[in-house]
């Protein structure tokens, strides 16, 4: 842009915003108006400012590439293919992820010097906080498909280019990433950017479709057209059902056409209430053919086509016995809801999950160490064991070690064993360490934030070498180690502090998932039935939950996640009358979650101080007070549940008993 361009553009920004010249301001569309308003007073912004746009990091782009594998694969191809209908016009394609990070590039390789300058390239960040106004930016806060041409950027050193986006959203309704084709140069009329606009959106909902089809692939898929011919081949209006006929996700279309556009209104309702079907009989019709069938609606009888896709695997059973899918049907064992769960039953239709579970699959058998993060009781160990029963080792043990419950002087000798007399109080045999143990099968690392920096080096030195020398050992034991770490900490942080070591960080963190706290899961209402159907013992579904129950669940914080929520459950059932779980049958937390924030903080951690007094008056040894640690540790995890404890430690249940009488450990609601 020219010189006098340049002074142009910037008083025009300054005078739009500021409103000082009515026809400068209704000169430029509302939308954008907008954006500039936000860009300078919101973002403080300055439109002659001339930095270059911001580029990531190698390493944050590896990390941010990685966390949206799936949508990347997914979207790839549909990239590809815009860019190869617009290249010849002089644009190249971005895609970006929700952080508006550009995380795939296509461009004509001989300008790739210019697109360069302009951050039209790989790793580029168009956030409108920190650009102003641009399309990927604008197009994130605004939530729906933009041109921003030339002189409608905020700043000038944008001000050349014309750039159209679109967002693409997850079956939720949430922001997956975003697409767009920019040019540097191009006609002045925004109009000659029409068509460019459309192809952006059409290339959105290709994508939107192809992600909806791979998230819910195991799943019953309902694509619905209003124009029979066009059925077959549609690509929107997309809903995905469980094996009972109950709505799990709605595409932007669907949403709109049958829900008002809002989510909410269509999730978790029976297909029969919106549509004049019974799905157990439509799937015996319209599930065995590709045919196209005649639909209506039930609130005013309108007429749609409607095609019904079998799902390739089905990971919940459905209350009633429903014909499972021929081609791949899923033996009668992986349908039951017992424990240990699997992976796909742990996904739920949680989005994040689903992701996760789809990447932690493609690495089962890879020899990849992983690494989960996640708050407590997120279920990362259950998340681990699942990991282990899907690989090709499930039929090997699965070791797991708390190194926080452990003592530090106890972590090493059960870690990597010991030989007979290596030190005074040793077994006379010897013991096998957790990593001999665990040979072949999977070593569960549990709370790794908290292995004493003492061992890191000798941890470390396991894993680059794959062998291990016990304890008072002069030869060392080669081992196959399958590695799968969990923390609730920040290990990054940790590195940071030089707490944690970085080199062992690295080695441990082949790949890391972060398992979403309860109040982020898109899917409780669903989470909600299944581990009632786990607590209860019974099928999904058998349990009634009524409406208010259910809202008061779904609407809980949830501190303690996935096993306060059990807990909830299991007192629930053991409160209702048979007739199923009501809002009477929930304990105060849930259902006056503010009169328990209003008790003093005694009577939550008083029972706990009062044990660890109870221990602090004793001098145990360092062997008997690793044993109380450990102890405390199971009945504290499992809600002081002395059987359940005792199976968790490996001892009897008298033996349990004997223990907690002579550390004089005594449950909170026996003591005085
Ligand atoms: N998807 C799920 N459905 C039903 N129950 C689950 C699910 N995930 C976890 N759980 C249950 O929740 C409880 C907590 O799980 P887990 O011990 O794996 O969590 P965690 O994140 O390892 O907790 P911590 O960090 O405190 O060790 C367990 O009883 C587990 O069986």
């Amino acid at each position: 842009m020219a010189l006098l361009n340049q002074k142009q553009h910037i008083e025009k920004v300054y005078s739009a915003v500021a409103h000082t010249n009515g026809a400068v301001t209704a000169s430029v569309d509302a939308p954008v108006l907008c954006s500039w308003q936000r860009s300078m007073n919101q973002h403080g912004i300055d439109p002659a400012d001339a930095a270059r746009v911001r580029i990531l990091t190698e390493r944050e782009f590896k990390e941010q590439a990685e966390a949206v594998d799936d949508f990347l694969r997914i979207a790839r191809p549909a990239v590809r293919e815009l860019f190869r209908q617009v290249s010849p016009h002089g644009y190249c394609a971005l895609l970006c992820d929700h952080n508006v990070t550009t995380l795939d590039w296509l461009g004509d390789d001989q300008q790739a010097r210019e697109w360069k300058k302009a951050g039209l390239y790989l790793c580029s960040i168009w956030a409108e906080e920190e650009e102003g106004t641009c399309a990927v930016g604008t197009c994130l806060v605004e939530k729906r498909a933009i041109t921003i041409h030339k002189g409608e950027h905020f700043r000038v050193v944008n001000a050349d280019l014309t750039c159209s986006a679109a967002p693409i959203l997850d079956p939720f309704g949430e922001m997956l990433g975003l697409i767009d084709i920019s040019a540097l140069r191009s006609p002045d009329s925004k109009e000659s950017q029409y068509f460019a606009l459309q192809l952006v959106k059409q290339t959105a909902q290709l994508i939107e479709a192809a992600y909806f089809y791979h998230q819910f692939e195991d799943q019953w898929l309902l694509c619905i057209c209003n124009n029979r011919e066009m059925a077959a081949v549609n690509k929107t209006c997309l809903l995905a059902l469980d094996g009972n006929g109950t709505v799990l996700a709605a595409d932007q279309t669907a949403r709109q056409q049958f829900g008002g556009g809002i989510y909410k209104t269509m999730i978790g309702r029976d297909i029969g209430d919106i549509f004049d079907i019974k799905f157990d009989q439509f799937i015996d019709v319209a599930g065995k053919s590709n045919m196209t069938w005649p639909i209506r609606t039930i609130t005013n009888g309108d007429y749609y086509f409607a095609t019904l896709r079998s799902p390739q695997a089905i990971g919940i059973k459905s209350i009633q016995n429903r014909p499972a899918p021929k081609a791949k049907a899923t033996p009668l064992k992986e349908l039951s809801v017992a424990e240990p769960l699997s992976l796909d039953l742990l996904a739920g239709a949680d989005r994040r999950l689903r992701e996760i579970v789809t990447r932690a699959k493609r690495v089962l058998d890879k020899n990849i160490p992983i690494l989960l993060n996640g708050e407590t009781g997120t279920g990362k160990e259950v998340f681990a064991r699942a990991i282990h029963n899907a690989s090709s080792r499930a039929n090997k043990p699965f070791v797991a070690i708390n190194c926080a419950s452990i003592p530090e002087s106890l972590i090493e000798s059960e870690l990597f064993g010991y030989t007979a007399g290596a030190f005074t109080g040793a077994l006379n045999k010897g013991m096998q360490g957790k990593i001999v143990q665990s040979n072949g099968g999977t070593l569960f690392l549990d709370e790794i934030g908290d292995m004493p920096t003492s061992l890191q080096p000798r941890l470390l030195r396991v894993l680059a070498e794959k062998e291990i020398t016990p304890l008072g050992g002069a030869s060392p034991i080669p081992v196959r180690l399958n590695v799968i770490c969990a923390t609730h900490r920040n290990i990054r942080d940790m590195v940071a502090e030089g707490s944690f070591r970085e080199d062992l960080f690295y080695r441990l963190k082949g790949i890391s998932f972060v398992l979403p706290p309860l109040r982020q899961r898109t899917d409780l209402a669903q989470l909600i039935r299944l581990a009632l159907a786990i607590e209860a013992n019974t099928e999904i579904g058998a349990i009634a939950i009524d409406e208010e129950a259910l809202n008061l669940l779904t609407r809980y914080d949830w501190p303690g996640n996935i096993r306060q929520l059990r807990n909830v459950l299991r007192y629930a059932l053991a409160m209702s009358d048979g007739d199923g779980i009501i809002s009477t049958s929930l304990p105060e937390e849930v259902t006056d979650p503010e009169l328990t924030a209003l008790l003093p903080p005694m009577e939550t951690s008083a029972p706990e101080k009062m044990q660890s007094a109870a221990q602090e008056e004793h001098s145990w040894s360092p062997m008997e007070q690793a044993e109380i640690a450990l102890i405390l540790d199971a009945l504290k995890k499992h809600q002081w549940q002395v059987i359940k404890a005792a199976k968790e430690i490996g001892i009897g249940r008298s033996t349990m008993y004997r223990k907690m009488e002579k550390y004089d450990i005594v449950p909170p609601n026996k003591r005085p």
